[in-house]
Order: C-alpha cells, then sequence, then structure tokens
C-alpha cells in the first residue's frame, strides 16, 4: 500500500479545487435526519425541519425504490436549491460505488448544489481505495463548478472488510468528516444472524450464576437474572478509537424499531457514552431523542463546573463529594463542558438550560 507523503496530504486533487481543511470543525450533529427526496409528502415537511435538527440528510441509496433512483436525486437538488437550511448542515447519502447511479449522482449534486452540500456520505465504504475514488471525482467536480469549500466525506462501515480497514479509511483524505454503523448490512456481510437494524438482542447476553443449594451444590433450577449485551459494542468502540486517531467524528447509526423509543433511546445513549457525537433520524420521533441523549445532562455539567472550577490550574489532586479528581478526570469534565458550549451556540433552549445551572462552590 503506497501513501501519500506529508506534504502532497493536503494538496488539491484537481486544479483549481478548493483547498483541503487541516481539522474537521466540530460542528454539532446530534441527529442525521433521514428522508426520502422523492417522497413528495415527507420532502414537504424539510423546510419546516430547518432548526429543529442538526443535519437533514437527503438519502439516495437503500430505502429508495430503483425506480424512484432519477425522482429522489432531482428532489434533493430541488428542496436544497430552495431551502435556506441557516445553521443545519445539509448532507446526502449517494448509492454505493459499485451501482449503477452513483456516477450520475455526483455529476449531478456538485455542479447543482455543492456549495450547500456538507457532507457527501458513502454507503458500503470497504477501503482506502473506495475514498481515494471518491475523493479524486469531488476535487474535479468541485474545480469545474468553482465551488469554494470542500464537500466532506463521511463513510458507513458496513462489511466485514470496512471494520477490518476502519483505520485507513478515517485516514485516506483530509476530506474524512466521520463514520456510521450500518447494522443491517454489516450483520448481513458478517452472516451474524439478528434480522433486526441495530439494537440489542435477546439472545445475545449473559446470565447470573446459580445460586448454592442447601447442598452446597448449584440450584439449576433457581430463577437467575440476564443481562441483555450490546451487540455492537466491540464495531463501535473500533470506530471510535479510529476516528478520534484521526480528528474525525464517530457516529452510531439506525435504529430500526421506531415504536420502541425507549431501547432506541438506551442505544443511543451506549453509543454517547463510548465517545460518539450523533446518531441517524429515520423517523421524525427519534430527532428529539438523539438531541437529548447526544447533549450532555445538567447533572454533568454542574458537575463538571465544580471540578474545573475546584481543579484551578489543573493540576494536583482534590477531593469532591468523596471522589478523587485530578488532571486526568479535569480532561473527562472539560470533553462535557465544550460540548456543551458548542451546542448552546445553535441551541437556545439548551443555552438557556445551561445558563441556568448554579455552580456551587468546590
Ligand atoms: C420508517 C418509515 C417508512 C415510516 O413511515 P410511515 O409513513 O409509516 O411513518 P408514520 O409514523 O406514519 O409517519 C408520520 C408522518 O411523518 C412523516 N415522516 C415519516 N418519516 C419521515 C422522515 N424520515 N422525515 C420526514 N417526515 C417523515 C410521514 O410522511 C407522515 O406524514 P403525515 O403525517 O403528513 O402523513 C419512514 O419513516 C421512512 O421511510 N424513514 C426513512 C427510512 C430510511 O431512510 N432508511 C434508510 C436508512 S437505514 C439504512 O439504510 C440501514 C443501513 C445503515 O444502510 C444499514 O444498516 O445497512
Ligand atoms: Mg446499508
Amino acid at each position: 500500500m503506497s501513501h501519500k507523503s506529508a506534504k502532497d496530504f493536503f494538496r488539491p486533487l484537481a486544479v483549481g479545487a478548493p483547498q483541503p481543511l487541516r481539522e474537521i470543525p466540530a460542528r454539532p450533529s446530534r441527529a442525521i435526519h433521514f428522508f426520502d427526496p422523492s417522497n413528495e409528502k415527507m420532502a414537504a415537511k424539510i423546510p419546516a425541519m430547518v432548526g429543529t435538527v442538526d443535519v437533514l440528510l437527503g438519502n439516495l441509496e437503500d430505502a429508495i425504490k430503483a425506480d424512484n433512483k432519477v425522482a429522489a436525486r432531482e428532489g434533493l437538488v430541488k428542496i436544497a436549491q430552495e431551502t435556506d437550511f441557516g445553521p443545519t448542515q445539509l448532507w446526502t447519502r449517494i448509492n454505493a460505488l459499485d451501482s449503477p447511479w452513483v456516477l450520475d449522482d455526483l455529476t449531478t449534486l456538485v455542479p447543482a448544489i455543492g456549495e450547500k452540500l456538507d457532507v457527501i456520505m458513502v454507503p458500503k465504504v470497504q477501503g482506502a481505495e473506495d475514498i481515494h475514488y471518491v475523493d479524486r471525482i469531488l476535487a474535479q467536480l468541485e474545480a469545474k463548478a468553482g465551488i469554494t469549500r470542500p464537500i466532506l466525506i463521511h463513510a458507513i462501515l458496513e462489511t466485514a472488510r470496512g471494520v477490518a480497514n476502519v483505520e485507513e479509511i478515517c485516514g485516506a483524505s483530509p476530506r474524512m468528516q466521520g463514520l456510521s454503523l450500518g447494522p443491517a448490512d454489516l450483520a448481513a456481510d458478517r452472516k451474524m444472524k439478528t434480522t433486526r437494524v441495530g439494537g440489542g438482542h435477546p439472545g445475545y447476553l449473559v446470565r447470573e450464576d446459580a445460586p448454592r443449594g442447601a447442598d452446597g451444590l448449584p440450584d439449576l433450577d433457581a430463577k437467575r437474572a440476564i443481562f441483555q449485551q450490546d451487540l455492537w459494542h466491540y464495531t463501535i468502540a473500533k470506530m471510535v478509537d479510529a476516528c478520534a486517531t484521526h480528528g474525525i467524528y464517530p457516529y452510531y447509526g439506525p435504529f430500526g424499531d421506531i415504536k420502541d423509543t425507549v431501547a432506541c433511546e438506551d442505544q443511543f445513549r451506549n453509543a454517547f457514552l463510548l465517545g460518539c457525537v450523533g446518531t441517524w433520524s429515520l423517523h421524525p420521533v427519534q430527532i428529539k431523542i438523539a438531541n437529548r441523549v447526544f447533549s450532555p445532562s445538567v447533572e454533568d455539567i454542574a458537575h463538571a463546573r465544580r471540578v474545573v472550577a475546584a481543579m484551578g490550574d489543573g493540576t494536583g489532586a482534590v477531593m469532591i463529594d468523596g471522589k478523587m479528581e485530578d488532571d486526568a478526570s479535569l480532561k473527562q469534565c472539560l470533553v462535557l463542558v465544550e460540548l456543551a458550549e458548542k451546542l448552546a451556540e445553535i441551541d437556545p433552549d439548551l443555552k438557556a438550560t445551561y445558563d441556568a445551572i448554579e455552580t456551587p462552590e468546590a
């Protein structure tokens, strides 16, 4: 595998293409809300959703019928041209690189709405070669269309090979913005035996030991607690490490059981706690869940500010509520405080909530 020299990594890949970014901005993206631009009823709702969700994503790939692929592409162009997105980001998910639609997706979208598109999500990414292909063609199209800032790339991990190559994918281009989990395709590709779109599985569990009976032997008839485990823990943790290593952002992905808002919130929170910055929303009901979960809680911010106040110059160790805090726990607290500040910039309700927190004397 040949790698570019350091001096060439940030060179545009086409004459006249915009300068690649040296750092990917940490823009709030708690919910990436999917819509089908060929579905007129759904598309009509999009302009009113601006400002209520961090990212609106016009989906062109799976979940769009083959007969509607052109209508979806054209519908997205129309919505993008007619809508002022304000603080809300506009993303798209293009068709897979081996599909008959992807070339037209790119050559249509970039000249028509390239200035408005923040991020292009590429499905079923297998390795760095897929990112290199999209990277070069975007540069050519941007140069031709006179686009002034680079369109970023987001890869969905939904094949075993993609997961195995996750680090080279993250480092393949300065356009790489982040990664999402594609649990349905990934399960199929790995031959996992779940038929669900994300979420846990009742068969994937650990069981409490049997209690000892009067004879000192395990009572195998006793009722024992079981704890469902997270099928996606390994992959999410791997994604988080790869993204943090490369300065880009990890996201959960779809939760297909739309009606089970409680389990959805649990799955999203697991991802938040492990380091993800956001998730997908497939239905309007999931936006509120994602915004709540991926915004630090009032309790977390109150605690974090106390630690920040108590730690002074950040060195040494102090006791707060019986617990030791030191340089490292200060850094943990700063992750939450800095995230809250970023979110408060774009979410006035959240700003009011955080502003109202009284920070007691340390
Ligand atoms: C699940 C579905 C079919 C239920 O659709 P529904 O019409 O049955 O739902 P509803 O509750 O009856 O809808 C209520 C209202 O909300 C609207 N609505 C409903 N959804 C949306 C939406 N997203 N955005 C905006 N509006 C929406 C809908 O049009 C309706 O409007 P109305 O009250 O005026 O009649 C529908 O919500 C939908 O199609 N969602 C998007 C699905 C999607 O994008 N799937 C692909 C991503 S997941 C994936 O690809 C996997 C992955 C990563 O690749 C891998 O793991 O491998
Ligand atoms: Mg998929």
